[in-house]
């Protein structure tokens, strides 16, 4: 389907606006009326420029207050469209978006606004204009779709529509089934929008927070799915008031948005081939079918290949190195041509580096995760998809006899790697020489650590969505609902994502108040965690090594005395271990340990999950978050 954006969902002059969408790969943009008046180009020259691009101009809007007003206001009202009509004929615009009267004088009268719009519509057919009729949340009469298109059908003009926008519809729990009611060809035009639920002032809501489909908590592949099976196949608009995005590189944010639609698209295509499969006829079979494009699948059986970590020699390198020693790993491999070292505790694998593979940031040389390596039986196919979904590619220096290893730029400066590779081989294992030390827990046995449980990343406030969309899309993870952390330093917003197998796991934190950016608040630190069977062997055994897991406070294990019934000699070893609890409303139970922090914002984690517990153990973080402090100011 033909893809637009609304100019006020980017940043910057009009024309870096429409630079930003062409960049991003838009067909088309909704030129919003503010960013017009305000730019020193003529109607003609900023058409001129659109189409230099490429871009057509899908929409010119919006246009206020016009409908339910006295026969004075009609006058001037019509006066006031016509000439929008002219200018839309200059800037080569052909569809004008009427939003529904929002002043507190509309009046509520149907028959005359109906016969308002109707009057409207034929001063714009000489234009070849045509009127696309949006109902706000908040208008003052008419606020739901089924109530304009009532007007619409009633007014009954070629060149009358409605315009459909995602946001007023489900922010108000409208039921958007009834948009199959509607014939195809009289949508004029359709707005996306996405929204995290607030409990707030619609207007305030739909100003400020809206995000780009899949990045909020509305269904909009249900919403479109209803739109498309009406028999709309014209432009998939984004129209995204968000202050973040306001303020970001526009580039950015419409790549984030073309992601974001093309995760939409693809998830419709999906659903519709599905129901060809399953032979089943649409009901609204008639109707037109709009083209949708599909992306190559996601890897399905991704696991991750290895984690990375860049610490500097000379710095917090020693430490880390202390650290895996404790926790039983061997440094078994060096890599060929870099400075990298494998190091290896049966099937766990961690690169350490001194230099820094990512692309979004400047490493500041303390100790980081810095690439997330995935396994995949196709990295060719993960790549294209990465590379369909707009991922910056990562520039790599090969050897020939290095393997096929691509990696993109995750938003937070992560690189990630797509590792050809198995259960049954590790065909990139290759560009490291051959084992020179021995993994003492080759082969698992008495490993104290089994898997990469999950990866912990600090996100930069303004791109915490555009990555959650970024993992989830590229790696074909699923979200799981925000949470939000009471942290010693400030509130922490939590979002986890897992592929469906929990092969991979990714856990994405962010200061609320956007404190804490270069992640060395306490709530700014980035994590590797472990998975193990034996969570008390495993932190016996680092002490053993040399390091003492993070003490964890005495009235942490009389609150878990007075809320669980853990035998106290359960809690007496975990007390004695630091190892903190949590379970799931099924049974689910979930222990964990965490190293010290190691040169300001890096740690680890071992954990133990039993009887299917999926969570992060995120009712622990807060008092991790103290204890890690209480450490660093010791
Ligand atoms: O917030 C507004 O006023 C506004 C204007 C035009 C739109 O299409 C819309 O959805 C909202
Ligand atoms: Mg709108």
């Amino acid at each position: 389907m033909r893809r637009s954006i609304a100019t006020v969902s980017l940043s910057g002059t009009l024309e870096e606006k429409l630079r930003a969408a062409a960049a991003a790969g838009f067909d088309g943009v909704e030129v919003f009326e503010n960013d017009l008046v305000a730019s020193p180009l003529p109607p003609r020259e900023v058409r001129a420029a659109a189409a230099e691009l490429g871009l057509g101009i899908d929409l010119y809007q919006p246009f206020r207050d016009f409908e339910g007003v006295d026969d004075a206001g009609l006058e001037r009202n019509l006066r006031r469209a016509e000439a929008k009509f002219e200018l839309m004929l200059e800037l080569g615009a052909d569809t004008l978006l009427v939003c529904s009267n929002a002043a507190p004088a509309a009046l509520g009268d149907d028959a005359r606004a109906a016969a308002q719009l109707r009057r409207l519509a034929e001063a714009a057919a000489p234009y070849g204009v045509r009127i696309a009729y949006e109902a706000l949340a908040w208008g003052r009469r008419v606020d739901t779709y089924e109530h304009s298109w009532r007007l619409v059908a009633e007014a009954d003009h070629p060149s009358l529509g409605v315009c459909l926008d995602s946001f007023h519809i489900l922010s108000k729990g409208g039921d958007p089934a009834g948009i199959r009611a509607i014939p195809g060809d009289k949508i004029f035009f359709l707005q996306l929008a996405d929204a995290p639920y607030m409990a707030m002032d619609l207007l305030q809501w739909s100003r400020h927070y809206r995000c780009f489909p899949g990045q909020g908590a509305f269904d909009l592949t249900g919403f479109t799915r209803h739109v498309l099976a009406a028999g709309y196949t014209g432009p998939l608009s984004l129209e995204v008031f968000n202050d973040v995005f306001r303020a970001a590189d526009p580039h950015r944010t419409a790549a984030d948005a073309m992601r974001s639609l093309s995760v939409l698209e693809d998830a419709l295509a999906r659903e519709r081939a599905a129901e060809r499969v399953g032979g089943e006829p649409g009901a609204d079979g008639a109707r037109p079918r709009a083209s949708l494009t599909r992306l190559p699948d996601p890897p399905d059986d991704a696991g991750y290949a290895f984690v990375e970590v860049a610490a500097q020699e000379g710095g917090g390198a020693e430490r880390v190195r202390a650290v895996l020693a404790a926790l039983g790993f061997s440094h078994t491999r060096d890599h060929r041509s870099k400075p990298v070292q494998l190091w290896s505790s049966g099937g766990v694998r961690l690169l350490l580096s001194s230099t820094d593979p990512r692309l979004g940031h400047t490493w500041d040389g303390d100790a980081a995760v810095t690439a997330l390596g995935v396994e995949v039986a196709e990295p060719e196919r993960a790549a294209e998809r990465a590379e369909r979904l707009l991922a910056p590619t990562l520039p790599r220096r090969r050897d020939p006899a290095e393997s096929r290893m691509n990696a993109v730029a995750a938003p937070d400066g992560t690189a990630v790697f797509f590792c050809p590779g198995s259960r049954e081989g590790r065909e990139w294992l290759a560009d490291f020489g051959a084992e020179a030390v021995r993994d003492r827990h080759a082969g698992g046995d008495g490993a104290p650590l089994s898997a990469i449980d999950h990866v912990g990343l600090f996100q930069p406030f303004d791109h915490f969505d555009e990555a959650a969309l970024f993992y989830r899309s590229v790696l074909g993870l699923t979200p799981d609902e925000s949470l939000e952390v009471a942290a010693p330093d400030g509130l922490v917003r939590s979002r986890a994502l897992a592929g469906d197998d929990g092969g991979l796991r990714i856990a994405l934190n962010v200061s609320v108040l956007g404190r804490g950016a270069r992640w060395d608040a306490a709530g700014g630190a980035q994590h590797a965690a472990f998975a193990c069977d034996d969570v008390f062997a495993a932190a016996e055994a680092m002490r053993a090594g040399g390091v003492a897991p993070l003490p964890i406070p005495d009235n942490y294990y009389d609150d878990l005395a007075a809320r669980t019934d853990l035998a106290p000699a359960v809690r007496e070893r975990m007390r004695a271990n630091g190892v903190l609890y949590d379970r799931s409303a099924d049974g689910g139970e979930f222990f964990h340990f965490y190293t010290p922090m190691l040169d300001n914002r890096l740690f680890f984690e071992v954990v133990q999950r039993t009887g299917g517990y999926r969570g992060y153990g995120a009712a622990n973080t807060a008092v991790r978050m103290a204890a890690h402090r209480a450490e660093q100011a010791r």
